[in-house]
């Protein structure tokens, strides 16, 4: 879990975790999760309130003051979406905050975007079949859903290679993008999936949000909480509507074109209101696609929580998100600072440095333009993997407060 600058020092961080866990966990100043299955006893609680207590004070200069009760107020539905770096704890915090939502009583569906997911290993049950999968464990129902690109790219294929046409459209009628298979009908769809085209995957993505949007399968969820790749997947997808937009208003006023320039042969053949019923499916679309940006946009009903570590490296690159989400006019407003290590009175060699390292990277934040201005959240880094309900349950309490 941890890397050591010598071989020494590695062992006898070893040595402490293996031989006393307690020790260890004190020496190495992290937050000790219960190992044993929690149940609502007072004793888990005051685990976890003792932990949050231990996190350092966020720092808030400048920034609102928003909690977790502001998140879980009222029945109307919101998105909320968490990014960052790789490896930073995007997974774990979404899971974490997707357990809290259900424990208060939302219905509650948490999707995975990144194309190599690890929402099924931080749930610790099989997610992958791209399919809504009930989580057992919180109060309130909570599903988890996996986007699979690689496996619906290659059930495209397949579509395409056997079915022609009618495959190709089950296919992506299946994923909501049936429209955009009637009007690229003429294309090899099939064998664009040879070299898929950059933002594939984005779209794939989209287009269940846009199932989300209208669906009736999902309208129970008050709560959606989305697990996003890293950084740039990310900004892929969310400046993928205004991308799609403009491409089907290009499509739109050149099909607008032809249409008139033709419509007085199209009419004499009977073409004519077939045309017609195609680019108002254009049209729908390209509302749809509106509707997707304006969700992403929407302060209401969405939010983007950066979640980063206390590197340089890593708020280099949360500072640089920030901006690129600011120029998409995404709201952000929370910055999840994870793995911090809690205060100790028992500082090892190693702890001491690292504790340096982690204070002069929080530094870094309240001095960032880009980010000082965020309502700072500081996730404690705890002595074990974050895997199942009662560990998400028990990270979620102490993060979302
Ligand atoms: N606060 C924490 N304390 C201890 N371990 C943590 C903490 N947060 C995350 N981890 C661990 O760090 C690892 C990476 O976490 P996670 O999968 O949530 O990151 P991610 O940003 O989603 O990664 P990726 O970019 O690969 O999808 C996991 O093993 C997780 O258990």
């Amino acid at each position: 879990m941890l890397a050591t600058a010598s071989p020494g020092l590695q062992a006898a961080a070893r040595r402490l975790t293996l031989a006393a866990p307690a020790a260890a966990a004190q020496a190495l100043c992290v937050v000790r999760l219960p190992r044993r299955r929690p149940t609502r006893s007072t004793s888990l609680r005051a685990v976890a309130s003792a932990a949050a207590a231990e996190a350092a004070p966020p720092a808030k200069e400048g920034a609102e003051e928003l909690g977790f009760q502001e998140m879980t107020s009222g029945t109307r539905r919101r998105y909320y979406m968490l990014g960052g770096k790789g490896g930073v704890g995007k997974t774990s915090c979404a899971a974490s905050l997707a357990v809290r939502f259900a424990n208060n009583g939302h219905p509650t569906l948490v999707v995975s975007t990144d194309p190599a997911h690890s929402l099924s290993d931080s749930f610790a049950q099989d997610l992958s079949g791209g399919t809504l999968v009930q989580v057992e464990g919180p109060d309130a129902p909570l599903f988890a859903l996996e986007i699979n690109p690689e496996k619906a790219r290659e059930e495209f294929r397949t579509a395409s290679q056997k079915n022609g046409g009618t495959g190709v459209k089950d296919f992506m009628d299946s994923m909501g993008l049936g429209v955009l298979v009637e009007q690229l009908g003429e294309l090899k769809l099939g064998e664009l999936l040879d070299t898929p085209p950059p933002g594939l995957d984005e779209a794939i993505a989209i287009s269940k949000v846009i199932q989300f949007l209208e669906a009736q399968e999902y309208s129970m969820f008050s709560r959606i909480v989305f697990d996003t790749a890293p950084t740039g997947h990310t900004l892929r997808l969310l400046s993928l509507p205004d991308f799609l937009d403009a491409s089907i208003g290009k499509i739109l006023k050149l099909r607008s074109k032809i249409a008139s320039a033709t419509s007085a042969i199209k009419s004499v053949f009977g073409q004519e209101v077939q045309q017609q019923d195609a680019a108002n499916k254009l049209e729908q679309l390209r509302e749809r696609m509106v509707k997707v940006r304006e969700l992403f946009r929407d302060t209401e009903s969405t939010e983007f929580i950066i979640v980063t570590i206390p590197t340089v490296m890593a708020i280099s690159e949360s500072s640089r998100l920030h901006s690129s989400l600011q120029k998409e006019s995404v709201p952000v407003r929370r910055l999840i600072v994870n793995q911090v290590l809690p205060p100790s009175t028992s500082d090892c060699k190693f702890c001491a440095i690292k504790r340096k390292d982690q204070t002069r990277a929080l530094d870094m934040i309240r001095s960032d333009p880009e980010l000082m201005g965020l309502n700072i959240i500081q996730a404690p880094l705890v002595d074990m993997e974050i895997r199942g309900v009662p560990a998400l349950k028990f990270l979620g309490d102490i993060v979302w407060k």
